[in-house]
């Protein structure tokens, strides 16, 4: 296994999150040693939350405008993405029962942690915390949407989970997150 030694850190910018420049040494299985580069993007860590109903065979998503997918090729970049947020100071579990209510409106009970992933390893920090919730009408306490005061924009959308997977198919679901959990809701049969 290679050795890291960082021998620098540099912050090349410190505006929304933190873009670093790191220098470390590493050392291979021979013995001999690289000096490398690389760049850093830190912007916390994250969660995420598939909704699911067993009896209608649904599943909650959000639609919002993402600006980095529209100035890469996303023509309105407009994303379907599963409910989804940064942790701040809070525990996964804690952050993403609050997103949830947040961004979906559904106040939910019992939730489950599927798995954890990386999203970016050779540019972005970021571990995301993935969840499933199951849902249901009557836990509907508001119409979600986001937080006004972070311009998010969010609509909720109810759609049948074959619908789901084949927007996948057909590219209307281009979120990474997104299709993981859609897949292992499928994978185990779940829906
Ligand atoms: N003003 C400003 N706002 C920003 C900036 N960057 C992001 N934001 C806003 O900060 C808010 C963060 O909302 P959250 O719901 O907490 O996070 P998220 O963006 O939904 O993050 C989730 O999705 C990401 C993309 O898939 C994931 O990377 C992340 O882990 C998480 O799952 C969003 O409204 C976003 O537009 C910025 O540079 N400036
Ligand atoms: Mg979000």
């Amino acid at each position: 296994m290679a050795q890291i030694k960082i021998t620098q850190s540099e912050v090349l910018s410190d505006n929304w999150y933190v873009l670093r420049k790191i220098t470390y040494e590493y050392t291979q299985a021979d013995g001999g040693v690289q000096i490398h580069q690389r760049e850093a993007y830190d912007r916390g860590n994250g969660a995420t939350i598939l909704l699911y109903n067993k009896e209608a065979g649904t599943v909650i998503l959000t639609r919002q405008f993402r600006l980095p997918t529209y100035v890469n090729g996303n023509p309105d970049g407009m994303m379907i993405e599963a409910c989804a947020g940064l942790l701040d100071q809070d525990n996964p579990e804690d952050c993403i029962r609050r997103e949830t209510e947040e961004e979906t409106g559904y106040k939910i009970t019992e939730i489950q942690k599927v798995f954890e992933a990386y999203m970016s390893p050779g540019s972005v920090t970021e571990i995301l915390y993935f969840f499933i919730a199951a849902y249901a009408k009557s836990m509907k306490v508001s119409d979600g949407g986001g937080v006004e005061h972070e311009q998010e924009n969010i609509e909720v959308l109810e759609i049948p989970i074959h619908q789901a997977l084949q927007m996948i198919q057909s590219g209307e679901i281009k979120d990474a997150k997104t299709i993981m959990l859609l897949q292992h809701i499928k994978l185990q049969g779940i829906l």
